[in-house]
């Protein structure tokens, strides 16, 4: 295991006790998703097509479960109905990657993510956003990856933008430390 993820991983291993924590990420097609799940470094990354018919990546450490959705967009149509919900049922956290370089998706990615917030499973459900790709020259930096998600009205959640470079390992450890504390503290 990565030495600077051991310890915050124990922390929320306690935190939830006998409890699963699972933790979703998700985010558009080149975001950076699977990069970030293999930076962690916590185990062996599995990969399945469940039923319902997208990819779904899982790392899973002690009692935390790391789940990469690949859905092919949040509102595409296999994403709505019964089996879906119960997907959303028992997250404790979400973690939405953006490619900051990619300014032209971006509001395509707002729409997808704003589209999931909407989903009632998923209320109140902490939020940390990775504008990631930080690297690359010209990328939009957190504070207007933040502005143009507009996760202001957002009531009754605690969000965070981040920036991040998940090819060399940056700002991930910062992000998911937030996420930890928030979720202690709840
Ligand atoms: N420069 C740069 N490249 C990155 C960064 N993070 C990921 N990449 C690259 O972007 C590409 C896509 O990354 P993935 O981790 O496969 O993205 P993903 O979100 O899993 O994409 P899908 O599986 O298609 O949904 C790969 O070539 C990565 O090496 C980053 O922080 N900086
Ligand atoms: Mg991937």
């Amino acid at each position: 295991m990565g030495l600077s993820f051991s310890s915050l991983f124990n922390v929320l291993a306690n935190w939830g006790k006998e409890r699963e924590v699972r933790i979703l990420m998700v985010g558009l097609d080149s975001a950076g998703k699977t990069t970030i799940l293999y930076r962690l470094q916590i185990g062996e990354v599995v990969s399945t097509i469940p039923t319902i018919g997208f990819n779904v990546e899982t790392v899973q450490y002690k009692n935390i479960k790391f789940q990469v959705w690949d859905l092919g967009g949040a509102s595409s149509p296999q994403c709505s109905g019964p089996y879906w919900r119960c997907y959303f049922a028992n997250t404790q956290a979400i973690i939405y990657v953006i490619d900051s370089s990619d300014a032209a998706r971006l509001p395509t990615s707002r729409a997808e993510l704003l589209t999931m917030l909407a989903e009632e499973e998923l209320r109140g459900v902490p939020l940390l956003v990775f504008a990631n790709k930080q690297d690359i020259r010209g990328a939009l930096k957190s504070g207007e990856v933040s502005e143009q998600l507009g996760l202001d009205k957002e009531k009754g959640r605690q969000w965070s933008v981040r920036g991040s470079c998940a090819t060399k390992g940056e700002g991930l450890e910062e992000g998911l430390d937030w996420l930890v504390n928030v979720l202690q503290n709840k």
